[in-house]
């Protein structure tokens, strides 16, 4: 059974609650997105307040990034959401978060790349099933030029379509699931395992 819009717009404000409260999305930053049909997804308006969003702040886009809500604006970071949607059909909801520890643990890694191992909590990324894996996360540097960024991370995606979500350094994270819940479950996770990293970083002093 599809939900209607209105659901799903609810669904976004609910989560820009729950995200701003957890202190993820600060300062108007972040964007979040659920899909609305096969081929438009349903976005936040550009420079909203995340933990206080409202009905009119969510516009339809196409998978192109083009809104089809005139007088919207949609957020800055739409291509980032609808070449989700265009690269796995099972895709939505997407989630793109401003926490700290991402923004720390992406700018103190000289990587192109973080790696979590051994960790029980990876089994809360869908595909998942044992701490006995690795889960790649990539880090992109951070660029004003959204279309130009969509350019570097899409390669990534189509070499590892197992891919549970990305770091835009000194930025912020982007992941997302097939329903709204999945995607806030890995943001959980992310966070948890973000903190973990940190940690341990301080602790070995590395
Ligand atoms: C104040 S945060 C800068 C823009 C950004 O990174 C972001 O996530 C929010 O942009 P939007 O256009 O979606 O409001
Ligand atoms: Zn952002």
């Amino acid at each position: 059974m599809s939900l209607t819009r209105e659901h799903l717009a609810q669904e976004i404000i609910d989560a820009g609650r729950f995200l701003y409260g957890r202190g993820w999305s600060p300062a108007t930053s972040s964007n979040y997105s659920t899909r609305l049909s096969p081929s438009e997804a349903l976005l936040t308006v550009s420079g909203k307040h995340k933990g206080q969003l409202g009905i009119d702040d969510v516009l339809a886009t196409d998978l192109k990034g083009n809104s089809l809500e005139p007088g919207k604006k949609p957020s800055a970071e739409t291509l980032l959401h609808t070449q989700l949607y265009s690269w796995r059909a099972e895709i939505g909801a997407v989630l793109h978060t401003h926490s700290v520890n991402a923004t720390v643990l992406s700018r103190l890694t000289p990587e192109d790349f973080i790696e979590f191992e051994d960790y029980e909590l990876q089994k809360a990324f869908s595909g998942i099933s044992t701490h006995e894996s690795r889960v790649r996360v990539p880090i992109f540097d951070n660029d004003q030029d959204i279309a130009r960024l969509a350019a570097k991370v899409q390669p990534w995606l189509d070499a590892h379509p197992d891919c549970v979500g990305y770091l835009i350094r000194g930025h912020g994270l982007y992941t997302w699931g097939a329903r709204m819940s999945d995607a806030l479950r890995q943001i959980e996770a992310f966070e948890f395992l973000f903190e973990c990293e940190l940690k341990t970083r301080s602790i070995l002093n590395r």
